[in-house]
């Protein structure tokens, strides 16, 4: 039985004159993006590349943690802890303390943040955390967000845990470049994998480091963790600093000559420059060789740089002054960061109508085809429903005058999106049996729609 509401027509009557005709218009922008500029590859889907890394993080973010670690199931706020490293194997030390990161999720928010611990650390004045409230008010795209510090005995120990933004799928400079990586297979023999910088990405590197500590020391802090374990690769050649604020807690002591620290972050950025153009976090211990080294593989402008930073402190020595040295590097940054802006913005033109039309979709498969809804059978072929569902056989299941199925992908895309829209037009909505047809305009379709997927929603158990 058809609603009364809705004009019941002969399947004839379509080829009177006097039946209204509506020229399709199809929507091709919802299926086919033009990006601009035209540089741009033209791919009609997110690159594979992109999908990839952003599926990881996304998958990162919920990995469950291995049975059998034994940590704490609560702290301070934060639960479900995953070590973000090996566990077992040499370990290193941070400073004078054995340390460890986990990814944790917050009460609070339900969001992962990542916890650094250190290890049998009594706290010895409280006022120590006032440095880490100075550090929560840095907000800098170039270094990882320090959220709060606190003490803790859920370890079995004193620990001192600082907690951060978390970066999924991020690595530290040394395991990106310096960590010596198994040779692979390539033409018919295992060969050494390069673990060679290239300059643009050096540039980069510097330009992001060098903006992260003019960043903290305009604030009148210093960062003293630029290391590369300790600076991390959050993205395509993007560059955070993690740890900041700890070592401040660790060797706390409020007569500290910040002028001298920052200088001290000035020789720790030169250093980090040499075992990145060297290929060794040691490389600074014999200097000739790690100055010809660098000479070999990259331009003046980086040894130049490397120096000044390395060499002794003096009146000129600031980050202040590197900039001037790099002006010209900035700039060329700032392209490289606006066309990559372009880019994702053309990314996103591709998928800018996916979440509107998989949310329809969703609708529809929760309503078509239910086998029962408030103690009905037949709720979903009667009433609004009988019109969802001729609806989705007009979409979907549309056959041509030889009986073959119409799958023209424009075509559902065109109809979905004037269903979205609720537009004025109106369609022929034809049953399978051929012996009653509805003329129901998207608007009505749409309202049929929202009213039955609130009836559901209230009747749901979730
Ligand atoms: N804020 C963060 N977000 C995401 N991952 C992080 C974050 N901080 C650290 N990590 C990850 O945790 C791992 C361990 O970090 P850690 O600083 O301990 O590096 P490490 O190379 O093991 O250095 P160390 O030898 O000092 O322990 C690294 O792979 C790093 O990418």
């Amino acid at each position: 039985m058809l609603p009364p509401e809705y004009d019941s027509v002969h399947p004839m009557d379509a080829f009177y004159p006097s039946q209204p005709t509506f020229v399709r218009q199809p929507l091709n922008y919802h299926l086919y993006t033009q990006p601009l500029p035209s540089t741009f590859s033209h791919t009609y889907f997110i690159p594979d590349t992109i999908r990839e890394e952003l599926q990881k993080r996304s998958e990162l973010i919920r990995t469950a943690p291995a049975p059998g670690l034994n940590l704490p199931e609560e702290l301070a706020g934060y639960h479900t802890l995953v070590p973000l490293e090996h566990v077992g194997g040499e370990r290193r030390k941070f400073g004078n303390w054995y340390s460890s990161v986990y990814r944790a999720t917050s009460s609070k928010d339900g969001s992962a943040y990542a916890l650094r611990r250190i290890e049998n650390y009594r706290l010895a004045q409280q006022t120590a955390f006032t440095v880490i409230e100075k550090w929560a008010r840095i907000h800098h795209p170039n270094i990882i967000y320090v959220r709060e510090a606190f003490t803790t005995r859920a370890f079995n120990d004193n620990s001192l845990v600082v907690a951060y933004d978390y970066h999924p799928n991020s690595t530290t400079l040394f395991e990106a470049h310096i960590k010596p990586k198994a040779p692979i297979f390539a033409n018919g023999r295992l060969q050494a994998q390069s673990q060679y910088v290239p300059e643009r990405t050096l540039w980069t590197y510097i330009v992001q480091i060098a903006n992260a500590i003019k960043g903290v020391h305009d604030q009148g802090l210093a960062v003293r963790t630029i290391d590369v374990t300790k600076v991390l690769i959050t993205g395509k050649n993007r560059i955070r600093i993690s740890s900041c604020g700890i070592v401040d807690v660790l060797t706390f002591d409020a007569r500290q000559d910040m002028a001298l620290l920052q200088q001290e972050d000035l020789v720790m950025f030169g250093r980090l420059i040499f075992a990145l153009c060297c290929s060794n976090i040691a490389a600074i211990g014999n200097m000739q060789k790690a100055v010809d080294t660098l000479s070999k593989n990259y331009t003046n402008d980086v040894k130049n740089v490397a120096l000044f930073l390395v060499t002794k402190p003096g009146p000129h020595k600031s980050i202040g002054h590197l900039f001037d040295m790099i002006g010209s590097r900035l700039l060329i940054e700032m392209d490289e960061m606006q066309n990559s802006v372009d880019r994702l913005e053309s990314e996103l033109m591709s998928e800018l109508e996916n979440s509107r039309l998989v949310r329809l979709l969703c609708k529809m498969g929760f309503i078509n085809e239910r086998p029962e809804f408030v103690h009905e059978p037949r709720w979903s072929e009667t009433g609004d429903r009988y019109i969802i569902k001729l609806f989705r056989d007009y979409v979907f299941h549309q056959v041509d005058e030889n009986g073959n199925p119409v799958v023209n992908l424009s075509h559902v895309l065109t109809c979905l999106s004037k269903l979205d829209a609720g537009t004025d037009e109106r369609i022929m909505l034809v049953s399978r049996d051929e012996q009653s047809c509805l003329v129901v305009s998207y608007k009505e379709i749409k309202a049929c729609m929202d009213s039955t997927f609130s009836d559901l929603a209230r009747g749901s158990s979730s």
